[in-house]
Formats: C-alpha cells, sequence, structure tokens
C-alpha cells in the first residue's frame, strides 16, 4: 500500500518537474513534499481564476450593437413578392406597423413588389447598390406543392437574399416564410405565430443601425 502511494507520489512529482511553464513551482520540485505541491497547485490554480474573473471584469473589448431606437435618418426598402398575396400582404401590414412603432418616417421606406420570391434577389441587389438604402427587407411565403420546385424556389429565394446583402454591402434581411401549407404560412403572418414581417422589420432596424452608427 506504502509503496503504491510512493509510486503514485513519484510519477505526480516527475510531471509536475516537467511542465516547466505556466506553474508557481521551481523547476526542481521535487524536494517539496507533495503535500506543499499540491497547495502550490491550488495555489496557482486560484491566482488563474482569478487572473481570468478580473480579465472580464476589467475588459477593454467593446460591444458594437445596432440600435432599434436610433432610426433617425435611417432609409428602408422592402421587396414583396406577390405570390400567395394573402399571407404577404399581412407580413407586410407587420413590417409597416413595425417601422412605425420605432419611428422610421413613411417616407423613409420604399416598397418593391414582385412576382414571387425568385425575384426577390436581383430586385434587392440592385436597390442595394443604388445606394438609397440603409437596409432591405425582403418579404415572401413560399408553400410547399406536390412537385419539387418548393425547393427550387425556396433555395433561390435564400441564395439570392443573401447574395444581395453580400454583393451590395447593404444588409438584406430574409423575411420568406417557407412553408408546408397555407395553414403554418398564415399562423406566421398575423396568426398565432407572431408575424414574421414585424421581426424581419425590427432585424431589418437593428442591422441599419449597426452598419450607419457603427461600421462605417
Ligand atoms: N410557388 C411559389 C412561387 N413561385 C413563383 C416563383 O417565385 C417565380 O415567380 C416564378 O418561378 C417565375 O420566375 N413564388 C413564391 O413566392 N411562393 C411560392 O410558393
Ligand atoms: C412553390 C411551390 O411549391 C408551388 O407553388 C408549386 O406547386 P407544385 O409543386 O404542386 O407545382
Amino acid at each position: 500500500m506504502a509503496s503504491l502511494a510512493s509510486s503514485i507520489q513519484e510519477r505526480f512529482l516527475s510531471r509536475l518537474a516537467a511542465t516547466p511553464h505556466r506553474t508557481l513551482l521551481p523547476p526542481k520540485a521535487t524536494h517539496l513534499s507533495f503535500q506543499s505541491s499540491i497547495q502550490g497547485l491550488r495555489a496557482q490554480i486560484a491566482t488563474e481564476r482569478k487572473d481570468r474573473s478580473s480579465f472580464l471584469q476589467t475588459s477593454a473589448v467593446r460591444h458594437l450593437v445596432g440600435s432599434v431606437t436610433r432610426t433617425e435618418g435611417l432609409r428602408f426598402a422592402v421587396v414583396v413578392a406577390r405570390f400567395n398575396e394573402i399571407v404577404t400582404k399581412q407580413l407586410l401590414e407587420g413590417a409597416l406597423d413595425t417601422f412605425k412603432k420605432y419611428s422610421v418616417k413613411e417616407e423613409d421606406i420604399d416598397v418593391v413588389w414582385v412576382p414571387g420570391s425568385f425575384e426577390i434577389g436581383i430586385v434587392a441587389e440592385k436597390l442595394g447598390k443604388s445606394g438609397k438604402y440603409h437596409a432591405i427587407l425582403c418579404i415572401g411565403a413560399v408553400i410547399r406543392g406536390d412537385t419539387s420546385h418548393y425547393d427550387a424556389v425556396v433555395n433561390s429565394a435564400t441564395s439570392g437574399v443573401l447574395s444581395a446583402g453580400l454583393n451590395s454591402g447593404v444588409p438584406c434581411i430574409f423575411g420568406v416564410l417557407t412553408c408546408d401549407d397555407m395553414d403554418q404560412a398564415l399562423n406566421r403572418a398575423g396568426g398565432k405565430s407572431g408575424n414574421k414581417g414585424a421581426e424581419g422589420a425590427l432585424t431589418t432596424i437593428e442591422m441599419a443601425s449597426l452598419f450607419e452608427h457603427h461600421l462605417k
């Protein structure tokens, strides 16, 4: 039993001596007792913990976040697909209500209608490159049918909106519903699951503010 303990102690001490960096113990630690080595390690851990927490407390890291209340001077475009208009009209209404709630003036918003979600990307990119807008909200509703057409439209709308933002440097927000049926869509257009148009408008304001107030 005693020899097992001393072999564990020996292995511990030799590993300790072979770890020269970040240790409070001098390289020749073998003369220290097992007990004092443990105390040394505990002290080291405590110091590191303290260092880490004081780093967090005194950190000079800046956090840049867009503000939804600093809307003065911001201009927006909303691109809306007419396809499934019964849904997209509701999404647009939710978006316009939200812009209003956050003090965006009506004259600072342009609404551009396109036939379907497939067409959103190219128009958003054109608007972004015009330099007239701080952010663009893209609204559409793609509802699954019987064929793979759904996937084609969803994928093109998604990558179209993404590319529009990346290519123009103006935030383009994805407010396109991708639903299995009309019920799902209506629930998200002012029904029991809220209004994704309103949520999209808030994201649009935050991104516009982030770019205008922090990333210029
Ligand atoms: N099926 C849906 C479409 N389809 C139309 C396409 O977006 C596009 O207008 C057409 O293929 C011509 O290029 N659009 C939606 O927004 N939602 C749909 O469910
Ligand atoms: C986007 C769609 O899925 C839809 O309008 C097309 O329906 P279908 O696949 O039945 O042609």
